[in-house]
């Protein structure tokens, strides 16, 4: 790939449901190596956005390129392997053990993942090695995305979409598990795009935060500049959510 290529390019895409513009007309570089957050309230097209990429959505018009070739270009399956993909309530297969969830992408594709790939992977994302032979009712929600997270990296991409990865997870294990994911993508050089509700975690754990609105990307800004009170009153908006908490919490402090 050439250094000044993106590794993501998005050109006027559009998808539409019926009456409802779900991104109306987005055009977006995504550098590689970028950790980059998509926030925005329900409905704003932030899923479809992501799907786009490795289409589970079909735009209506324009085109992604991944690293420089049009995604409608590459068989779908291979594509996916290209591009992890974590989203909330992970969906393993309940009949699989971890090892064979882990391994499921790679089958598919006729390779057959060793055991020191699998435990490589578990390490990766801070899981015994001895979990490889669990099944997943076995697992906490917070370890379930763990080996969704290791699943999404067993093929090698070097894109990473994540959608409400934390969402349904308790404060503490959303806050250690998205410090790990940053590791990891900082380790593997990975190009990460990253949906969430939360803002804080994108000011905290992205380089760029884009905020969505009706279809379009109304903001796109680092976290240093939202904070300085930069990307408009739509991003200022979910940026003074974790302002208030945090003054808030200050007062409280004896
Ligand atoms: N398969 C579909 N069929 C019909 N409408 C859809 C479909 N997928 C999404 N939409 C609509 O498109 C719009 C954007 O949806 P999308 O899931 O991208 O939003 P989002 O920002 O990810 O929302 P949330 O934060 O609630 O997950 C919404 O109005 C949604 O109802």
């Amino acid at each position: 790939m050439a250094s000044n290529q993106p590794a993501i390019l998005i050109r006027e895409v559009a998808k539409r449901f019926g009456d409802i513009a779900a991104i109306d007309s987005v055009s977006l570089d995504i550098a590689g190596g970028s950790f980059v957050a998509v926030v925005g309230a329900s409905g704003s097209g932030k899923s479809t956005l992501l799907k786009t990429i490795n289409r589970l959505t079909e735009p209506d018009s324009g085109h992604v390129l991944l690293e420089g070739e049009d995604v409608r270009a590459a068989y779908a399956p291979d594509l996916r392997r290209r591009i992890g993909y974590v989203f909330q309530g992970i969906g393993l297969f309940p009949h699989m053990n971890v090892r064979d969830n882990i391994a499921i992408g790679p089958k598919l594709a006729g390779i057959r993942l060793s055991a020191s790939r699998i435990a490589e992977l578990l390490d990766g994302v801070d899981l015994d090695h001895s979990y490889a032979l669990r099944m997943p009712h076995e697992l906490s929600g917070g370890q379930r995305q763990r080996i969704g997270v290791a699943r999404a990296l067993a093929s090698n991409p070097h894109v990473l979409l994540m959608d409400e990865p934390f969402g349904a997870l308790d404060p503490i294990t959303r806050d250690a598990l998205g410090k790990h994911v940053r590791a990891l993508h900082d380790r593997l050089g990975l190009t990460t795009l990253m949906v969430t509700h939360d803002m804080a975690e994108a000011l905290l754990l992205a380089d760029r935060v884009l905020v969505m609105d009706q279809g379009s990307i109304v903001a796109d800004s680092t976290p240093k500049q939202l904070l300085a009170g930069g990307g408009g009153d739509i991003a200022q908006e979910l940026v003074a959510v974790p302002r208030d908490q945090a003054l808030a919490l200050a007062r409280l402090t004896p």
